[in-house]
């Protein structure tokens, strides 16, 4: 396809955008008309959305168009999974400057299409529009079957941290992609392209999970989002964790702690979970820590007026740098 997507027009682009998506039997009503008809066999509709912006998600130079749709897709179809949910559907807000190749959302939708067809979905609809950056915003919709949704605030002291998926990989590759390079490649199509273990979050919930998240904003940050809601510490042991020797080696060439990586990388999407204790875990399920009482006896001392940590490593406070914050710095 040659030619901009100003060339193109809005309903040339939304006909090449649509052509390329495929049937699937979740979305009994697709594209091209004022709204899409979305199974939800389960009466109740899980629904998450995430918006993407180009130079903050993703760079054009770092990244193809088609990567981006996958990684774009992955990131919500893993809010989906970690609720407990099966993917069904999704729908795609687009805002690209006239002057972007038609090209670029094209493979775009192959990528979403991609993403949502390992996931189990299919993209039910969206909308494009005229920005100054490329904006990629992505709604999912997902089915419980039945089950309760595995919320943020179920876990109980005495309940195992577990973990399944990636975790420090993506943030490896960031280094290496923002110092200039392009190996080694492992990391960095990590960083392009995430992989979400999908089905352990309904089978998660299956296994009786008490609260649950996929990780998009690292390690602490998101099990402090559980500690919080669930007014628990949390402790991860940090020997527990999964650490490759590619990304010690990485670490060291670049002159950074690869744990710090592991414990506040976001963007993998790994799915992470507490379980009652007496559960037997399959090997899938990775056990990287334990739910504490959020005071007392073994919590770490505090100052005075200080609220205590709400997740420590190794029963220490994480002093080193957090999770992501758009906002932060
Ligand atoms: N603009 C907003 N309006 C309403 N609710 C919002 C808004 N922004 C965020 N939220 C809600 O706040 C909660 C946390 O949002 P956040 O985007 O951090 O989700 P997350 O799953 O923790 O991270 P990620 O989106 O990276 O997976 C979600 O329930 C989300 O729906
Ligand atoms: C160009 C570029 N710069 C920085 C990053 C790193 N980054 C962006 S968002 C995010 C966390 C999840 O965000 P959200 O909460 O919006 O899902 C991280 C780790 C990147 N991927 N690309
Ligand atoms: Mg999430």
């Amino acid at each position: 396809m040659k030619g901009s997507v100003g060339a193109l027009g809005e309903f040339g682009l939304i006909r090449e955008l649509t052509s390329r998506i495929s049937a699937t039997p979740a979305v009994r009503l697709g594209p091209g008309d004022d709204a899409a008809v979305v199974a939800a066999p389960d009466r109740r509709v899980v629904a998450s959305t995430d918006i993407l912006v180009e130079g903050s998600h993703f760079r054009r130079d770092w990244s193809t168009a088609y990567d981006v749709g996958r990684k774009a897709a992955a990131q919500n179809l893993a809010d989906i999974a970690a609720m407990g949910a099966t993917p069904s559907a999704v729908l795609l807000g687009l805002v690209v400057p006239a002057e972007l190749p038609a090209t670029w959302p094209v493979e775009l939708m192959d990528g979403i299409r991609d993403e949502c067809q390992v996931a189990g979905a299919g993209v039910a609809g969206g909308d494009v529009v005229r920005g100054d950056t490329v904006i990629v915003s992505i709604t999912a919709l997902g089915d419980l079957g039945g089950r309760e949704a595995v919320t943020r605030t179920g876990a109980r002291p005495g309940d195992l941290v577990a973990v399944t998926g990636w975790l420090g990989w993506s943030a490896a590759g960031h280094a290496v992609l923002s110092r200039g390079f392009r190996s080694p490649r492992a990391f960095v199509e990590a960083h392009r392209r995430p992989e979400p273990p999908y089905p352990a979050g309904p089978a998660g919930a299956a296994l009786g999970a008490t609260s649950m998240t996929d990780v998009s904003d690292g390690l602490i940050a998101d099990l402090g989002h559980i500690a919080q809601g669930s007014k628990v510490r949390i402790d991860i042991r940090s020997a527990a964790l999964d650490m490759p020797a590619q990304m010690n080696d990485i670490g060291q060439a670049v002159g950074v702690d690869p744990l710090q990586w592991v414990l506040t990388g976001g963007e993998d999407h790994a799915i992470v979970a507490t379980f009652p204790p007496e559960t037997k875990l399959p090997a899938r399920w990775r056990v990287i820590g334990e739910v504490l009482p959020s005071r007392g006896r073994g919590a770490p001392p505090v100052p005075d007026g200080a609220a205590p940590p709400r997740v420590t490593v190794d029963g220490a406070p994480w002093e080193k740098a957090g999770g992501w914050d758009h906002f932060a710095g």
